[in-house]
């Protein structure tokens, strides 16, 4: 007796939990409905994550996947990939998940992306600064970036690799040598810092961090991290003692749980929150909701140099308008001086890695 295709389908989809992942998303009926469903027009954005199986990868393709905004989920990396995406897979939410394992599946992972978030590379150990991951991050963000470059020119790229003073001069460097760069789609995030800086502020303020807002400028590491606690709503003031507690805090937050953690890596849970945060920014700007504004490391002419991070507005085409930094303290101006000078050796090392 044949059997009836009722019952192919539930041997099809035994038979799925069988194979690798990756030979699931290839053969199996159930992932070709899945891939029907996904290229049928179901509401929401094409997101890659490059670095999906790591300490930040992780818990963000899990948050990623839970976003209603998201419609199909791309997975890359070069190592355990495939136990990610099988995984995530079995959660019960809207966006379909594929997995993609190495170099030779970087351009199907990347091909037709709206968004691609960038956690790939090394974090830090105590007593080394985000600059000393410069020599091996820099070459994988630059092969991510060719990928990009070639596969999703148009796609809005959130660059977390760390040192993102770096990193992002490196990205930008590799698209304009492929004739893809446009500044508005390349941002670098620098959301944890702001989400530090909410939680810091509002401990002191005795409020809930929801109701606080802190711009954080500059770049993302040490004294670059420039918080400006003048313009903190609700409107406030601190003592000096309290400027100065405040904005060591929120420039060592990094270094703070490198060193908890005690040699076992960096922030990665907080990081995968601020990183979602950030995304789901980027894509309420991209369907066009109108006010979407976080800070972001970019290229900008708000100041005299080429990358910096301000308040920028996200919308259909990316980082659509940067907005000028406001007035400042004193302690500010000061503050700024320090983080143009390390920011400028950061930005130019990035360029000549590309360039040289
Ligand atoms: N921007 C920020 O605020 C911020 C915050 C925290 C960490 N970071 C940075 O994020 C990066 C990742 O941190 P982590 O804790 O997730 O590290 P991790 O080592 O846990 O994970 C990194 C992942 O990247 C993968 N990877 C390495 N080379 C790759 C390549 N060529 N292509 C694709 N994937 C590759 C690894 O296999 C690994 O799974 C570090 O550079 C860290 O400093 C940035
Ligand atoms: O501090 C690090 O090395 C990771 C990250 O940049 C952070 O701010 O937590």
């Amino acid at each position: 007796m044949q059997p009836s295709s009722e019952a192919n389908q539930r041997i099809a989809r035994i038979s799925a939990h069988l194979y690798p992942p990756n030979l699931q998303m290839e053969e199996s009926s159930v992932l070709r409905r899945a891939n029907c469903r996904a290229k049928g027009g179901a509401p929401g954005f094409k997101v890659a994550i490059l670095g999906a199986a790591g300490g930040i990868g992780q818990p963000l393709s899990m948050l990623m996947k839970i976003n209603p905004l998201v419609s199909v989920l791309h997975l890359y990396d070069v190592v355990n990939s495939p136990g990610v995406t099988a995984d995530i897979s079995h959660m019960d939410t809207g966006a379909v998940v594929r997995g993609f394992l190495g170099q030779p599946q970087l351009e199907s992972a990347l091909t037709g992306m709206d968004l691609v978030i960038i956690p790939a590379g090394v974090p830090r150990k105590p007593g080394m600064t985000r600059d000393d991951l410069f020599n091996i991050n820099a070459g994988i963000v630059r092969t991510l970036c060719e990928g990009i470059a070639k596969c999703c020119p148009k796609a809005v790229v959130n660059l977390i690799s760390n040192p993102v003073n770096s990193t992002v001069p490196i990205a930008a460097e590799v698209f304009k040598k492929a004739g893809t760069f446009d500044p508005k789609r390349l941002l670098g995030v620098t959301m944890l810092d702001v989400v530090r800086a909410k939680t810091f502020v509002a401990e002191v303020l005795g409020l809930d961090p929801r109701e606080v807002d802190v711009p954080v400028v500059g770049g993302h590491a040490g004294v670059t991290i420039l918080p400006l606690l003048s313009q903190v709503k609700p409107p406030c003031s601190f003592t000096p003692q309290e400027t100065e507690y405040l904005t060591n805090r929120i420039q060592n937050g990094g270094t703070e749980v490198v060193e908890a953690k005690a040699g076992t890596g960096s922030a990665t849970l907080s990081m995968a929150y601020a990183a979602v945060k950030f995304a789901d920014a980027c894509l309420r700007g991209l369907r066009g909701d109108a006010g979407v504004v976080e800070c972001s490391f970019v290229a900008s002419e708000v100041t005299e140099l080429p990358f910096f991070a301000s308040k920028v507005r996200l919308g259909r085409t990316g980082a659509e308008e940067i907005f000028q930094l406001g007035p400042l303290n004193e302690y500010e101006r000061v503050g700024l001086e320090k983080a143009k000078k390390e920011l400028a050796a950061s930005i130019a090392k990035g360029i000549s890695f590309i360039r040289k």
